[in-house]
This record gives structure tokens, C-alpha cells and sequence, in this order.
């Protein structure tokens, strides 16, 4: 199990800090939620924490390494990323491409065994790809190619596993499918972070919350305590508030825009 901690970082793009001191723990076990407005540098952070993109301030620790000094493929190995970029080129199958994944396991000249095999189809399955192994993956929709860049994300049996919004372009089963299967994995030790614009899905489904507002961490902790009233007017600029919903869970009730 590994712990991924962000300690006072800072970014810019195009000459413009983007980030400006944040810190963030993505703990084994836990799905976590970093949600705010467009723009908030959400995306931004994500690559940062995959070494993406560089830090002008802070650090980015896999447990106490800082991820500027570990080897490539040991970084790849830990971390599974699943970005809003197009799967693959076409070409190649749904299984090929998931089966990318798995290169991060082997050697440089090392085929792939029956092992990566059994990684695919397994995955393949839990995220409802195996009726579509063997399409090529340009002739797939955006919600089936999303899923194929998570599957890669999962054949790769990262220890932390990073998502920049994997549930926008699917339906809403299976948003859900996504969800409930990110909370079994993290059931399982793995830590998990994924980018959400539907706080309602974030406050049912996460552990925690990252709040992001212009670049930095306005609230950190679990849904229901993040949430308050003040902070979705403030920051979201909504009405809303949390409430407990149906299992002993809750839920994020919004009525309507908080100058409306
Ligand atoms: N290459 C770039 N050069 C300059 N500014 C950039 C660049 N890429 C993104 N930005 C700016 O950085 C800020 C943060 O962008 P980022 O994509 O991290 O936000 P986000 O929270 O993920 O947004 P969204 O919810 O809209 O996806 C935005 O103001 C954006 O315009």
C-alpha cells in the first residue's frame, strides 16, 4: 500500500502560477474527490502528481519519496493514470490497448504470459468491455473509450490510481458501475483520486474531498464536513446542502444558484 502526499505545491503554465501551495493526502483504502470550479487547476494538480508536470514550489512524495527522483518505470508501476486524452490510435483492439497496461510490468523485451492475460479479461469484465475485446478502439463511443482508458489504468494494478474525470462521458449506470467498482479497489488498498464535477456522485460515493479554488485547497475532509452551505455558495455558487440519504448514507441536495 502507498500513500501519495503533495506538500505545498506550486505550478505554472504559460508563465501563470496555476497552483499555489497545496497539500493534499491520498491515503490507501480511500477514493477521494477533488472537485471545484472550471479552471480551479484540478487537472493541473493530477499531473503534477504523475510527473506530468513539474513543481515550482513543494513536493510530490510517493510514501517518503519524492517522485522527481524515482526511475520512470517505478513510477509507472505505482501509479495508474487515466486522462481525459484519446485511448489509443486506432488500429489496435480494445484488448491491445487495455493490454498496454501490463507493459509497465514487464521488461522491454519480455511478452506478455498468461498472467497479463488473466489481468486483462478480468478487467476487461468489471468494467463491461468484454463483449468489445475485439473492436478496434476508433470505432467505439466516448463513454466505451473512457472505459478503456480506465481499464489500462487498472491492468497495470497500480497501488494509487489517479482519474481526471472518468465518469463525464458515460451514463448514468455506468457512472455508478465506475464508482461502486473505484470504492471495491480501494476496499482492496489502493489509493485512489479522481477528478468529479457532480458533487452529488462525490458527496455518495467518495471518502474525502479536495476542495480547489483558484489554485488552492480551500477545504479538505470528508464530504458532508466539506459541503457546508456557505462553502457551495461561496465557491460553487449554489444553493445546497448535505443531507443524510437513503442506507445510511448521504446525499447533496442543490436548489439553486446562490445570487438566483
Ligand atoms: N497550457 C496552458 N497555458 C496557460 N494556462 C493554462 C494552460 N492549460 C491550462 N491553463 C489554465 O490553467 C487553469 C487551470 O486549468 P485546469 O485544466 O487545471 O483546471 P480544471 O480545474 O481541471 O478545469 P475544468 O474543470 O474546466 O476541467 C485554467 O485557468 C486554464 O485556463
Amino acid at each position: 500500500m502507498t500513500t501519495l502526499t503533495a506538500s505545498d505545491v506550486s505550478a505554472a503554465l504559460g508563465g501563470r502560477r496555476i497552483l499555489d501551495g497545496v497539500d493534499l493526502t491520498i491515503a490507501p483504502g480511500r477514493v477521494t474527490a477533488l472537485v471545484g470550479p472550471n479552471g480551479s487547476g484540478k487537472t493541473t494538480l493530477l499531473r503534477t502528481c504523475y510527473r506530468a508536470l513539474p513543481t515550482t514550489t513543494g513536493m510530490v512524495r510517493l510514501d517518503g519519496d519524492d517522485i522527481t527522483s524515482l526511475r520512470r518505470r517505478t513510477l509507472a508501476r505505482t501509479v495508474g493514470v487515466s486522462t481525459q486524452e484519446p485511448v489509443s490510435l486506432g488500429g489496435i483492439t480494445v484488448r491491445e490497448s487495455v493490454r498496454l497496461g501490463r507493459t509497465v510490468k514487464r521488461g522491454l523485451f519480455e511478452s506478455f504470459g498468461t498472467d497479463d492475460a488473466d489481468v486483462v479479461d478480468t478487467v476487461l469484465d468489471r468494467v463491461g468491455l468484454a463483449g468489445l475485446a475485439e473492436r478496434d478502439v476508433l470505432a467505439l463511443s466516448g463513454g466505451e473509450r473512457q472505459r478503456v482508458s480506465i481499464a489500462r489504468a487498472l491492468a497495470q494494478q497500480p497501488e494509487v490510481l489517479l482519474l481526471d474525470e472518468p465518469t463525464n462521458h458515460l451514463d448514468l449506470h455506468q457512472q455508478l458501475s465506475v464508482l461502486i467498482l473505484l470504492r471495491e479497489l480501494a476496499a482492496g488498498g489502493l489509493a485512489v483520486l479522481l477528478t468529479l464535477h457532480d458533487l452529488r456522485m462525490a458527496t455518495e460515493y467518495c471518502d474525502a474531498m479536495v476542495v480547489l479554488s483558484g489554485g488552492r485547497v480551500v477545504a479538505t475532509g470528508a464530504p458532508e464536513e466539506v459541503l457546508d452551505p456557505a462553502l457551495l455558495a461561496g465557491v460553487f455558487g449554489v444553493r445546497g446542502q448535505v443531507r443524510p440519504g437513503p442506507a445510511g448514507g448521504r446525499t447533496l441536495d442543490v436548489w439553486g444558484l446562490a445570487d438566483g
